[in-house]
C-alpha cells in the first residue's frame, strides 16, 4: 500500500481525489486542508490541517506520513482575489509549493492552469509558450517553474474551468452558478467571447489517478474535450435543467469586466493525455446530465 498526500482536500478538485484515492485499496490517503475538515465522508483516509504557507507544518506533515505521492491542488484560486492580493497569492501559489518540494523526494503531481497562457491563439498543446496575462497565471508560472527544477519525480496537469457538484460550495462554477441564478429568477451577464474546454472534476480526478499509477512525468492537459464559450454553457445548463434562458444576457469584454484579466481563447489540446495517459473526458452534455443526476 502506497501513501498518497492530497493538498486542498476541501476543495474541488480536492474531494474528488480524496475519493477516488480512497476507494482505492492500494493506497493509503493522506488528505490536507485549512482548518477542519469539510468533506460529506470523513471516513477511510486520514485528515490532517495544515496551512501550505507554514513551512514547519508542511515538513512535519511530510515527516510523519512519507507520503510516496503528492498531488498538490491547494492553492489561491480566485483569479480576481490573487490580482487584488498578490503577497498571498505567492504566498500560497508559489512558495507554498517550493515548501512541499523541499520537504519531500515523492512523485510530485502539481495541478495548474490554462491562465499561463494570454489566450490570443488557442486551443493549446503542452510545448505552447507561456504568457500569463494575470497574477494567477504568473503563480501558476512560477511554481511550474519551481517543479520544473525540482529532485523528484513531477508530473504538472493544466486544466481549464473545472465544473461539478461540490461537498461545500466556497465558490460556485459554471454549471452550479448559472444554475443557481436562472433557478431563483436572477438575471446574469455570460461572456461569448471567452473560449474554454470546461472540464468534469470526475474526469480530472481521473486523469490525475492515470499520471500517478503510470508515474508519467511532464506536461499534460487534462481538460474537456468541446471548445465553447461560458454563454455556450450557460445556453446548455438552462436547457438541461429547463430554466429560463431569457434570463441571460450575452456580454463579452467590451461590457464585462473583472479585476484579473481572462485570457480569450484558451481550451487544450488532450492528445497527449488521450494518446498516453488513455484520459477519456466526457462532453460537456455528458457532463452536466452526470451533475443532474448527482444532484437528484
Ligand atoms: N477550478 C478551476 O476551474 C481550475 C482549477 N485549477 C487548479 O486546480 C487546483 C484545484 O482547483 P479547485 O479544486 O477548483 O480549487 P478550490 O479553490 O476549490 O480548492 C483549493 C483548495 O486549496 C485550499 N487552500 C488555499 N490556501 C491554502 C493554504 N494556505 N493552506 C491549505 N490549504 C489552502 C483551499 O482551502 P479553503 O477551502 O479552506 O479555502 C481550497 O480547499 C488548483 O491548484 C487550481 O489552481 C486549474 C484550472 C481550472
Ligand atoms: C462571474 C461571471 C463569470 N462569467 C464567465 C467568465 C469565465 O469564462 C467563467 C468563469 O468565471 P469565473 O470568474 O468564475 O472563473 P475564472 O476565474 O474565469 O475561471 C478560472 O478559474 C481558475 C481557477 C482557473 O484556473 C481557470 O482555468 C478558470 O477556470 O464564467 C460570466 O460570463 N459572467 C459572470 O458574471
Amino acid at each position: 500500500m502506497k501513501t498518497i498526500l492530497i493538498t486542498g482536500s476541501n476543495g474541488l478538485l480536492g474531494q474528488y481525489l480524496v475519493q477516488l484515492f480512497s476507494e482505492d485499496a492500494a493506497w493509503q490517503v493522506v488528505a490536507t486542508g485549512k482548518g477542519p475538515n469539510r468533506l460529506r465522508r470523513q471516513s477511510g483516509y486520514t485528515y490532517e490541517a495544515a496551512d501550505l504557507t507554514d513551512q514547519e507544518a508542511i515538513a512535519s506533515l511530510i515527516a510523519k506520513h512519507q507520503p510516496q505521492v503528492i498531488i498538490h491542488s491547494g492553492a489561491m484560486t480566485q483569479a480576481d482575489d490573487c490580482e487584488r492580493n498578490k503577497d498571498a497569492c505567492r504566498d500560497t501559489n508559489v512558495t507554498a509549493t517550493k515548501y512541499l518540494l523541499e520537504a519531500s523526494v515523492a512523485f510530485f503531481l502539481f495541478l495548474s492552469t490554462d491562465f499561463v497562457f494570454d489566450g490570443l491563439n488557442g486551443p493549446y498543446r503542452e510545448d505552447d509558450l507561456v504568457n500569463p496575462i494575470s497574477f494567477y497565471g504568473s503563480s501558476k508560472v512560477l511554481a511550474e517553474r519551481a517543479v520544473m527544477a525540482a529532485r523528484q519525480p513531477w508530473a504538472i496537469a493544466r486544466t481549464v474551468l473545472v465544473y461539478g457538484v461540490s461537498d461545500d460550495p466556497k465558490r460556485s462554477n459554471i454549471i452550479t452558478w448559472v444554475k443557481g441564478n436562472l433557478e431563483q429568477g436572477k438575471s446574469i451577464k455570460v461572456v461569448d467571447d471567452q473560449w474554454r474546454t470546461p472540464t468534469l472534476v470526475q474526469d480530472l480526478a481521473i486523469g490525475c489517478k492515470l499520471i500517478v499509477e503510470q508515474q508519467a512525468t511532464g506536461i499534460y492537459h487534462l481538460s474537456g474535450k468541446d471548445l465553447m464559450t461560458p454563454y455556450d454553457m450557460a445556453l446548455a445548463v438552462a436547457e438541461h435543467f429547463s430554466l429560463d434562458a431569457s434570463l441571460m444576457e450575452r456580454v463579452n469584454a467590451d461590457t464585462f469586466t473583472q479585476p484579473a484579466k481572462r485570457p480569450a481563447r484558451t481550451g487544450f489540446v488532450i492528445d497527449k493525455a488521450v494518446k498516453d495517459l488513455g484520459f477519456a473526458p466526457r462532453s460537456f452534455k455528458e457532463g452536466i446530465e452526470i451533475v443532474k443526476r448527482q444532484l437528484t
